[in-house]
């Protein structure tokens, strides 16, 4: 298991105490969950969305890495809870207070609690572009067919 250092800073006293720290839940775990650190429960209506603090930051600071902040399965799929921007991303140099868009996508309310798992912080490879002007590309088998353009005879 290869382990990267990244600088974490706790901006909410309650880190660490009542509201534990994000931590790896299995070896084998890809994501660690990020909670809700609220100052009290929140209530979500069907269609509503809310940016929760973590009341963590980090600094990934290798910009061969980001963060992606992607929604629990269990949430998302039982009660319809996932982010309103989709998917997160973390850059490298971000320093700020990592926030989850929480939205309430499903038909029933839903309450936040405090310290609750929200969503799960993927660090993963970043290669950055540079790109190469050209006139033409070198032909290849797919060409500019996309959007279900193979089996179509
Ligand atoms: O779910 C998220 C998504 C982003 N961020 C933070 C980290 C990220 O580095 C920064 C900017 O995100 P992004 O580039 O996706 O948003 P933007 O709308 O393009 O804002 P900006 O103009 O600041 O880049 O916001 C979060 O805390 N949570
Ligand atoms: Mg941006």
């Amino acid at each position: 298991m290869s382990q990267q250092p990244v600088q974490l800073r706790v901006l909410d006293a309650r880190i660490g105490d009542e509201i534990p720290m994000p931590a790896y839940a299995t070896d084998g775990s890809a994501g660690l969950d990020l909670r809700a650190c609220l100052k009290s429960p929140l209530t979500l209506a069907p269609g509503e969305s809310t940016l929760i603090p973590t009341g963590l930051s980090i600094y990934i600071e290798d910009a061969s890495l980001a963060g992606m902040i992607l929604p629990r399965s269990g949430l998302g799929h039982k009660h319809g809870i996932v982010l309103g921007n989709l998917v997160g991303l973390i850059d490298s140099d971000y320093q700020g207070e990592l926030m989850v868009s929480c939205w309430n996508r499903g038909t029933s309310t839903f309450t936040v609690n405090v310290g609750e798992r929200l969503a799960q912080l993927v660090l993963v490879p970043v290669v950055q572009a540079r790109f190469e002007v050209v006139d033409e590309f070198q032909a290849t088998g797919r060409g500019d067919g996309g959007f279900g353009s193979t089996g179509q005879h």
